[in-house]
């Protein structure tokens, strides 16, 4: 079964680094989609400039037209942290056997032991590790608690992943694109353009609310 990806962020506001790495790895993985899950209270950072309507709104029409990806608004029923193993084992029950591919940037990766009951991600879902720019050797050490959990895990091959639901881990590689929410954020603030680095849909929107000005 062809697994289904899930891309979870802030979105503050969505990028096309975040747009490009959805669709290099639907394409590298054969994804059958991947679904683009905004947090409602992302765990680890300060609360989003734009509200979480905000953000849902810009995903969605960033994505308006592009084959397989979609927007997953689960989070933002839930109150409280959004927490990954409670959206996975969500998804879980709603896909039964299907693989579930989690996406993380390998920054996120090397701090996966701070989340919420992070052990039990490797039961629901295989992680996929994105390189982001800018590009670090790959990691050759890990913090201990996550190197003996990935211990036995890492796939032999992407296509290792569609036969079975969860457990492995795999790194991909991605053309770099050297774009974060933070640096479209200082942009608009500054008074420059962030043509091309959102989508037109996306900086219409932002123009529209007078959003990340101040
Ligand atoms: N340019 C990029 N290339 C690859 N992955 C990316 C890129 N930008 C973001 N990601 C990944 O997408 C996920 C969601 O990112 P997030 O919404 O936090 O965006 P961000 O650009 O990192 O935001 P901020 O600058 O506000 O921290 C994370 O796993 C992150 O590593
Ligand atoms: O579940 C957790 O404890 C947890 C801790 C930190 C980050 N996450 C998730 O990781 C994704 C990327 O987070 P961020 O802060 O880099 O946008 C987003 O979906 C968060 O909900 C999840």
């Amino acid at each position: 079964m062809r697994p289904v990806g899930i891309l979870g962020g802030t979105f503050d506001p969505v990028h096309v680094g975040h747009l490009r790495a959805a669709i290099e790895i639907r394409d590298a993985l054969d994804l059958a989609q991947v679904r683009l899950v905004p947090a409602h209270v992302p765990p680890h950072r300060p609360q989003p400039a734009a509200s979480a309507a905000q953000r849902l709104a810009m995903l969605r029409l960033a994505v308006r037209g592009v084959a397989g990806l979609t927007v997953d608004d689960r989070e933002l029923e839930r109150a409280g942290p959004s927490y990954t193993v409670d959206t996975l084992t969500g998804l879980r029950a709603q896909l039964g056997r299907r693989p579930l591919c989690l996406l993380v940037g390998e920054d996120a990766f090397v701090g996966l032991t701070t989340w919420h009951r992070w052990q039990e991600l490797f039961e629901l879902a295989h992680l996929v590790v994105m390189q982001r720019p800018p590009v670090a050797a790959p990691i050759q050490e890990l913090p201990p608690a996550l190197a003996r959990a990935v211990a036995g895990r890492w796939a032999d091959s992407a296509q290792a992943l569609a036969a079975s639901p969860a457990g492995l881990v795999w790194r991909q590689a991605l053309p770099p694109l050297d774009i974060s929410a933070t640096r479209v954020r200082a942009a608009l603030r500054a008074g420059r353009s962030v043509r091309f680095l959102v989508t037109d849909s996306c900086l219409r929107y932002i123009r529209r609310h007078h959003l990340y000005t101040d």
